[in-house]
């Protein structure tokens, strides 16, 4: 989408350190990247021979107790000092160091307990207690935990959560698509050439406030470890827990660490320090693609080049989400989607990228078993270049709240989604969800659009994408997009005041303000784009980040609660 701005790409190459490589021309080949001694005689590799020979060394860090109890008294530093975030963080290192069967694994857990306790997150140090008592916590410890855990009970009987009702609705709020659950009826793909080729289209009205999609991306990726469920990117969860090979990966809920086993971790875990290294941006999403499809396609090579070979449908509404092999359709949707290549600045970078990972990745027994032939293993390292391309232009990314953590995701559906200045919808990406929310009126036959980043109200001068924007903003044939009804009347712009959030507000104030402010948008729409509206149009966005932030654990405690207390949601 919008990420590949020239920033990015120097801080590639300090972070990589590898020169850059002037000519790089003709088709990438495998040939030559099977071993070490041979990765050293590729004309490529001798451009940057002394990095290769270190990307091949980089030693990936083993469990270590040690470590983990030194990791885990930091934290107890954290913890004194009342920094409960970075004690989490720590916390969670340290739990991610531990060794298979260790009490080390428990006292981390029981440590994150009181890190929640302490906050007033009952819900979070119970759940926290739980782990801790099935992962071998040492017994002298117990009655301290014990009183904990009756502390947390009695205080959730004394009425001291901190809530578990949302004040705003982040589901879809109108009919669904009967064969894709996590989208309104009414939508679908249109051919938009002059937007590179698909888009999607309403073919029924939309008013604001509507929810559209709430999907769960396919394909995520993190710019940082241990805050961030690594399958789904949900932030900072209460119970993350880690991957029992490496020391990188953690997860919200044992369902997504095995997804991301099957799919994608069974050939990351061992090699990720390796292949932080390599990675450039996003660029890991490239052989992440690669993997989810050779693993949907049973681990079949051959399958998989065969339908790679042929030519198929690339609309997403062709896969029915409700059946078992929707993962194997939809990536098999996303293959055949032809994008436009992206900056030609970015393609030798791109191509070094995909060679490197390859490197990396034949390294895995099963893929050097599974790549038995020339073609084979030119098809993986020209896959994961298409991929790293595609995956550039198809992605939507924005910034998580807390730690500014970059989260880039690949998804069926909300990868159609077309950049618009004057958007209809906004698109939020956040706790491992994918959100449109409709913010004017939409007529059957719009195309629905969202803003990576810039609009006309709230223009972004940093902002570099790697396409040239076609919007109706930007044409400059196209006058009609700011034809409006007039200046809004006096008693619209009351109403505009009436309910701006002044001062302190609680999460209930503010979506009582974000229904009025979509209320005004569905009465006045014909009014767009009006100037007085654009700071309104901000204020939405902010709500709904708002929202979304406190609906996500509002939404975790009331799940959490509902486990360990047996309770209703
Ligand atoms: C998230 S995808 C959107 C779907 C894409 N049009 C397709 O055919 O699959 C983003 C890509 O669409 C194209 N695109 C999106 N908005 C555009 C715009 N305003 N002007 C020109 N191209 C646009 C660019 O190629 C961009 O990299």
């Amino acid at each position: 989408m919008c990420f590949s701005s020239s920033r990015n790409i120097s801080a590639v190459f300090s972070r990589v350190q590898l020169p850059f490589p002037r000519r790089l021309q003709g088709p990438l080949s495998a040939h030559d990247w099977q071993a070490p001694a041979e990765i050293e005689r590729h004309r490529l590799s001798r451009l940057c021979a002394a990095p290769w020979r270190r990307l091949l060394v980089v030693p990936e860090p083993p469990k270590c107790n040690r470590k983990a109890a030194k990791l885990r008294q930091q934290g107890n530093r954290l913890y004194l000092d009342k920094q409960y975030d970075d004690a989490v963080s720590k916390y969670n290192e340290s739990i991610c160091y531990t060794e298979a069967g260790s009490e080390h694994l428990g006292m981390g857990y029981a440590n994150r307990s009181a890190v929640y306790f302490e906050e007033g997150e009952y819900e979070y140090a119970l759940v926290n207690i739980g782990l801790a008592r099935e992962n071998h916590y040492p017994e002298k410890f117990m009655p301290k935990l014990v009183e904990r855990e009756e502390k947390c009970r009695e205080r959730l009987a004394a009425g001291l959560s901190k809530g578990t009702v949302l004040p705003y609705s982040l589901d879809l709020n109108v009919a669904p698509n009967p064969k894709i659950p996590f989208i309104a009826d009414g939508i679908a793909m249109r051919r938009y050439p002059q937007f590179g080729g698909r888009g999607l289209v309403a073919e029924r009205d939309f008013k604001p406030g509507d929810i559209i999609l709430d999907e769960k991306p396919m394909l995520m990726h993190l710019s940082s470890w241990r805050h961030y469920c690594s399958c789904c990117a949900a932030f900072f969860r209460g119970s993350l827990i880690p991957c029992p090979g490496c020391v990188n990966a953690m997860y919200c809920s044992e369902e997504c660490r095995q997804q991301d086993y099957r799919y994608w971790h069974r050939f990351q875990c061992g090699f990720v320090e390796q292949l932080e290294h390599v990675q450039y941006v996003t660029s890991i999403t490239g052989p992440k693609r690669f993997f989810y499809l050779l693993s949907a396609f049973g681990d079949d090579l051959d399958a998989m080049m065969a339908f790679c070979e042929s030519e198929a449908t690339d609309d997403p509404f062709t896969v029915d989400h409700t059946k078992e092999d929707r993962i194997l359709e939809a990536m098999k949707v996303l293959h055949q989607a032809k994008v436009k290549q992206p900056l030609p600045e970015i393609e030798a970078i791109m191509r070094l990228a995909a060679a490197a990972f390859y490197a990396v990745f034949i390294k895995h027994p099963l893929l050097h078993q599974l790549a038995n032939t020339g073609p084979k293993k030119d098809f993986i390292v020209r896959t994961f270049l298409d991929y790293i391309r595609k995956n550039t232009a198809l992605s939507l990314d924005c910034l998580e709240f807390v730690h500014f953590t970059n989260v880039n995701a690949v998804s069926s559906i909300s990868s159609l989604a077309n950049h618009s200045h004057d958007p209809n919808a906004l698109f939020q990406q956040r706790y491992g969800k994918l959100r449109f929310f409709v913010i004017r009126p939409i007529r059957a036959g719009d195309q629905i659009t969202v803003s990576y980043g810039p609009t006309w109200w709230e223009p972004m001068p940093s902002y570099s994408s790697v396409y040239t924007c076609r919007c109706p903003v930007c044409d400059e044939a196209d006058t009609a997009w700011c034809v409006r009804e007039g200046t809004l009347p006096k008693e619209a712009l009351r109403m505009l005041d009436e309910r701006t959030p002044r001062g302190k507000n609680n999460a209930e104030t503010e979506a009582n303000v974000l229904r009025h402010l979509f209320a005004f948008f569905d009465r006045y729409g014909s009014y767009h784009p009006e100037g007085a509206m654009g700071p309104k149009l901000q204020v939405i966005k902010h709500l709904m980040c708002g929202q979304i932030h406190q609906g996500a654990w509002t939404l975790e405690r009331a799940q959490v609660a509902a486990k360990v207390l047996g309770g209703g949601v």
